[in-house]
């Protein structure tokens, strides 16, 4: 699933794009994405971070020249065409970025801000062995699916790459991305992979509840938000559409009383300063909101009138914490985590299951979309009541929990520490006493337990965008679970290790997209794969 996972690099970067390895950017507004060893999100080596500026707003026509260190006229001997070359475009398909995909002579060329059908004039910006990049400069043919995109700062942010595409028209290409994962990785075609709809929102906007924006400043301007495309420059985000409104607030008057208390905020490039970034969360259901300001030093200067002036302005906040991250890096957080003020973690509600949130632990991002999925998996486990179940990724339990009251037991691990710590004390809250978790890599875990003797009925498992390492895989086909049910945010490397797990047995019974980030280019999906033969 596309979620929390910490440590977002908010800049943005063109490189290391290939046309089959190219992954997605986290989605980053508001930042997100917690990271673990081997997590989801642009600090990933693989994330294909790229977005450029050229979203369409009240015109269809836009100005400027190429860009690329190849320079103008260059034609690398591998090529169809040259840096600063128009040419007239058919947009065949959206990459898994969200730009149009179109063929020049056989070559595969990216457009930024293109849609499927759609006939464009573009300009050749960069050129890598196996694609192009092009700007798009005019669009002769325009889609009918094509929209203006309602968020005014939807051309710099880069935040969100689909809302020039209608909300039915994302729901579409979703769906498309996970089909052409599939016939890219295994023998299925769009005909005869068993795929729904791609499960959409009533109401696409605000629907994250948590936002993490880099701060720093402009002239004597405090500002907070993310870096624009490929560059240093911090774009101010005052409100965010696909924001709750809460966290958007939350933001804003942090932002004030840093500027009226005159705190030093990050300046990357002298390495100076400071508050780095805020994080805040909120709970969808209880309303509890946490404020973290993380922090290059330990000290932070006017820290009394700081907490002060924050709970005075935000009541809702229930936990204030400071993180510190002295790093060079652009990962957000630190090892250091220090309560500042209040409680040291919110409450959420899920269905009936209650859930405690530490500052750092993962959490679904989109709780709306969250129910509907989990309830999904639990359609796919077909759980009775006498089933093992495995909660492989487990995070703070919650896949788990949403499951065990129609399970004997389940076991789920995690990398995370305090992930597995909040676990346990949201099944102590919710009442589970059939689940047990345990720190560490589900590749070393599973194949233990099966080594003790331990045979699951069900294993779910939810990794990170990169999939399942090869020894959880090697396991899971040897100990041949009833059901398969897999969580994933990438549907390249949910393809990838289908065609493992069909090569050993399994079949595929259904594949369901679900939208958790409207108008973002990101599409998760929950596939059941049952031993073959399986009885019913
Ligand atoms: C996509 S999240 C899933 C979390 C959870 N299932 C949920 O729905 O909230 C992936 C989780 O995998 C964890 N993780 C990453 N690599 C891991 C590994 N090798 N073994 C176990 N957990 C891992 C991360 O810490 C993260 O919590």
């Amino acid at each position: 699933m596309q979620k929390d996972r910490s440590n977002i690099n908010f800049k943005k970067n063109n490189k290391h794009r290939s046309d089959k390895t190219k992954q997605s950017k986290g989605n980053k507004s508001f930042g997100d994405q917690q990271s673990s060893t081997k997590d989801k999100g642009p600090q990933n080596k693989n994330a294909q971070t790229k977005r450029t500026n050229n979203k369409y707003k009240n015109t269809y026509n836009t100005s400027g020249g190429p860009s690329s260190k190849q320079g103008e006229n260059s034609k690398p001997a591998h090529s169809q065409v040259r840096i600063g070359q128009e040419i007239t475009l058919t947009i065949r398909r959206l990459g898994i970025n969200g730009e149009g995909v179109g063929y020049f002579k056989k070559q595969v060329v990216f457009v930024d801000g293109a849609l499927p059908e759609e006939v464009v004039i573009c300009t050749i910006t960069d050129i890598a062995p196996k694609f192009a990049t092009a700007k798009l400069k005019k669009i002769r043919t325009a889609s009918s699916d094509r929209v203006l995109p309602p968020c005014p700062i939807y051309s710099s942010c880069g935040g969100c790459q689909l809302q020039h595409l209608s909300y039915e028209g994302q729901l579409k290409e979703k769906k498309d991305q996970v089909i052409q994962a599939f016939e890219r990785y295994t023998s299925y075609t769009g005909e005869t992979l068993p795929i729904k709809d791609t499960v959409g929102m009533e109401d696409p906007w605000g629907y994250r509840n948590k936002g993490q924006l880099q701060v720093g400043k402009v002239g004597d301007q405090v500002i907070a938000g993310l870096y624009k495309q490929g560059s240093h420059e911090l774009i101010d985000l005052s409100e965010c559409a696909v924001q709750h409104p809460k966290t958007n607030e939350v933001i804003q008057k942090t932002k004030e009383i840093l500027q009226k208390l005159n705190i030093p905020v990050y300046n990357e490039r002298k390495r100076t300063g400071v508050i780095r970034t805020i994080v805040t969360r909120i709970g969808f259901e209880t309303g509890q909101l946490q404020l973290v300001l993380v922090t290059r030093t330990k000290e932070i200067p006017n820290l009394q009138e700081l907490l002060l002036d924050l709970r005075f302005a935000l009541p809702e906040v229930k936990s204030i914490v400071q993180n510190i991250n002295s790093s060079k890096t652009s990962t957000i957080f630190g090892d250091e985590t220090i309560m500042l003020w209040g409680e040291e973690r919110i409450e959420e509600q899920l269905g009936d299951l209650a859930f405690s949130l530490s500052p750092r632990a993962f959490f679904q991002l989109n709780p709306i979309q969250t129910k509907k999925l989990y309830n999904k998996v639990k359609e796919y486990a077909q759980l009775s009541g006498s089933e093992i179940v495995v909660d492989a990724y487990c995070g703070v339990g919650t896949i788990g929990l949403w499951l065990a009251d129609g399970a004997k037991e389940i076991r789920g691990m995690d990398v995370i520490p305090e992930a597995i710590e909040d676990a346990r004390e949201n099944a102590l809250k919710s009442g589970v006493e059939n689940a047990l978790y345990e720190v560490g890599k589900a590749e070393t875990w599973l194949p233990r337990w099966v080594k003790e003797g331990y045979a699951p009925d069900v294993i779910v498992v939810d990794p990170p965008r990169t999939g399942c390492d090869d020894q959880l895989l090697k396991a899971i086909i040897q100990v041949k679970p009833k059901r398969l049910v897999y969580v994933s945010c990438n549907p390249s490397t949910l393809a990838k290790d289908c065609k493992q797990l069909l090569a050993a047995g399994f079949e595929l019974k259904e594949v369901t997209p679900y939208d958790m980030f409207p108008h973002t280019s990101h599409v998760e999906s929950v596939i059941l794969m049952e031993r073959r033969g399986e009885p019913k």
